[in-house]
């Protein structure tokens, strides 16, 4: 089987005023890749999606989805889609909206179908404005397979399910994979990117920051972050002990992150006033600092 290219961003920009929404992303996609694109609230995730769709023009660059033009792609049901709000009439029934939905492509999955793998085949009658918030994701889930298109973009699917909802998502969209099929999720959560995706796109502040699998990400991201109360503390000083990736303050207090927190605990408690000590694993926002930090320091 030849390897395709499904996904191409070259050199993409956005602007909206002031803001820097998407500031020069190269992405590459392979056919059957399960690729997260993670990173924290206005990290350009969305925009680079919206790019990446059609819906939104960039200022600069260029995209193709195998390789046409993304409109081109869509008109013949190669890309579903699941984004964060609309497409949901909300008078329709569910059948309804997937019958409209399915309709649209030459070769459609049946409707029951689409609701059976998306979890929900028992409220093909109901109402979408009936629906709680999960349920309408899992509608709009079911109205990004029923094209069976190559490649399934998500905008933070799980949003507003609860645990176990999420957990029976992800259980659909596997089966998804499993069929092939590639995909591209947006989301803020690592635990997500790390349990379901191959690869993990790390972006802030309009630019991408890490891509790798999760291991890696997580490998380059190691460490600890301590927290303590150092009243007069010697920032630079405490910048240049080894193993320390990045300090900041508020007010008194110093965040640390760490690569070898044990070391930097024996320092501060030998010759610093340091008091109020917590010491966390580094979570998303700390990987996303630390990362952020290492490319500032490298630029
Ligand atoms: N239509 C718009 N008009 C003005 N500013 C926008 C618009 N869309 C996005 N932005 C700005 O661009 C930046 C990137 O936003 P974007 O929604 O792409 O980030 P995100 O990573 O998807 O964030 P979130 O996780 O909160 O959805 C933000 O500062 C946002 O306020």
């Amino acid at each position: 089987m030849t390897t395709t290219t499904a996904v191409t961003l070259s050199g993409v920009t956005r602007r909206y005023g002031e803001v820097q929404a998407v500031a020069g992303v190269d992405l590459t996609i392979r056919s059957g890749e399960v690729v997260a694109l993670l990173g924290p609230n206005g990290a350009g995730k969305s925009t680079t999606l919206e790019i990446l769709l059609g819906l939104v023009r960039p200022d600069q660059g260029s995209v193709q989805l195998y390789g046409q033009s993304p409109a081109d792609a869509i008109a013949v049901g190669q890309v579903g889609v699941m984004l964060q709000s609309g497409g949901i009439i909300e008078d329709a029934k569910v059948g309804e909206l997937l019958d409209l939905v399915a309709g649209l492509h030459k070769n459609p999955l049946p409707v029951t179908d689409a609701l059976q793998r998306a979890g929900i085949a028992d409220l093909g009658n109901r109402k979408l404005k009936a629906l709680s918030g999960g349920q309408k994701q899992r509608v709009r889930f079911a109205m990004a397979i029923v094209a069976q298109p190559d490649l399934i973009v998500l905008d933070e699917p799980t949003t507003g399910m609860d645990v176990e909802s999420r957990r029976d998502f992800w259980a659909a969209m596997h089966a998804e994979t499993a069929r092939g099929r590639t995909v591209l999720f947006a989301t803020h959560y690592l635990e997500e990117a790390d349990a379901y995706a191959d690869r993990v796109v790390l972006m802030r502040a309009g630019k991408i920051v890490a891509d790798g699998t999760a291991a890696q990400i997580k490998a380059s991201v190691s460490g600890r972050t301590i927290r303590a109360t150092v009243p007069g503390a010697d920032l630079a000083t405490l910048a240049t002990l080894p193993g320390v990736r990045n300090v900041e303050t508020r007010g008194d207090v110093v965040l640390l992150q760490c690569a070898d927190s044990d070391d930097t605990l024996r320092y501060l408690l030998a010759n610093t006033p340091a008091h109020d000590i917590e010491i966390t694993s580094a979570d998303l926002e700390d990987a996303v600092l630390a990362i952020g930090a290492q490319q500032e320091s490298a630029a």
